[in-house]
């Protein structure tokens, strides 16, 4: 049972004066509020010195239960969602954006799954810069590998010549290194928070529209080991908070997993097995032919394509290729 205190993080409202109210009435944790008579709550509130305060205070708490019992969505209000919200961003790649009949569809959580090698980084970067580029819209990169470069997002910028429009582009991604799990809970929580209070206070400019997550599997595998099942429900907690953040926040999320072993029939599959994957909404393949450079992406998983369709591309050196 969450104590109230954690919820102070979430609004100030909560302070200790907050707290202390609600313990004399035996409320000391976020579930004790659901068995309270809120009116009744509300009434001693309106006799107190600060009743403004505390009614504030019991108003947020009244909405952030509700936030997490949120009714059901028929297949009706679903399909209005979609039309309403959820848009495709494009991925910097005009082939990979016609495979994804527009590219990464806002809401929904992307995997890019690959060998070492194959490029994963590099379409992590690409896909940056088209979304900071084109829709002047902000950027979070979790970068969990050093692999993060700035300068070659510059090179993805189709408008780099200009070097006023490349600040301009470049200032949109914002990258944060995270190497573990743990912090990784911190950061999503902490962005989930603010993200709320922006949209409380209706901050709709420069909206943060990707969150990449590169990799995602260098963060988990080290906490799969053994056979205790803690470090599966560790991953599904993250799962189910990128999940939230997409769907809430109308963010595309791209994360990376690379691939493991020779599977059946000699093929490589995807890491993080079978519990993983089920979280992302769209998975695709990436296998780099180093010979001539050609990257093949195929899709292995879509919410409204048939897996199996495929894309050849060129890995690109610079931003000669611009859409
Ligand atoms: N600046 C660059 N210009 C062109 N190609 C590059 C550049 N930097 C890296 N590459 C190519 O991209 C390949 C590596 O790709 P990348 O780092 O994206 O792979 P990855 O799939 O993320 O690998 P890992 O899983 O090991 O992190 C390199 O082998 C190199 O050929």
């Amino acid at each position: 049972m969450a104590p109230l205190k954690h919820v102070e993080r979430e609004n100030p409202i909560i302070d200790a004066s907050f707290r202390d109210f609600c313990a004399s009435h035996g409320i000391q944790t976020v579930e004790d509020f659901l068995l309270h008579d809120l009116y009744e709550l509300a009434a001693f509130a309106e006799r107190q010195r600060n009743a403004d305060r505390l009614k504030e205070g019991i108003t947020f708490m009244l909405s952030l239960i509700e936030l997490q019992c949120r009714p059901w969505l028929n297949g009706m209000e679903l399909l209005e969602d979609l039309h309403r919200n959820k848009h495709t961003l494009s991925t910097g790649d005009k082939g990979i954006d016609s495979l994804l009949q527009g590219g990464f569809r806002e809401g929904q959580v992307t995997e890019l799954v690959g060998p070492s090698s194959s490029g994963k980084t590099q379409f992590c970067m690409q896909a940056a810069a088209s979304v900071a580029e084109k829709y002047s819209a902000r950027v979070l990169y979790l970068d969990t590998g050093n692999s993060f470069s700035a300068r070659r997002i510059a090179q993805f910028i189709c408008s780099s010549s200009d070097a006023a429009l490349r600040q301009k582009v470049l200032s949109r991604i914002s990258c944060q290194m995270v190497y573990d799990v743990y912090t990784m809970f911190d950061m999503l929580h902490g962005l989930e928070v603010t993200l709320r209070s922006q949209a409380q206070m209706n901050v709709n400019e420069d909206r943060l529209q990707l969150l990449v997550v590169d990799s995602i599997s260098s963060l988990i595998t080290p906490i799969l080991g053994g056979s205790g099942s803690q470090g599966r429900a560790l991953m599904v907690a993250v799962g189910y908070m990128l999940k939230k953040l997409a769907h809430e926040h109308n963010i595309a999320i791209l994360v990376t997993n690379h691939t493991v072993g020779a599977g059946e029939g000699g093929r490589t599959k995807p890491a993080l097995g079978e519990t993983w994957k089920s979280i992302p909404h769209v998975r695709l393949m990436l296998t780099r032919d180093h010979r001539n450079n050609n990257c093949t992406i195929s899709i292995l998983k879509h919410t409204s394509m048939p897996a199996g369709h495929t894309v050849t591309t060129m890995t690109r050196e610079d931003n000669t290729h611009c859409l």
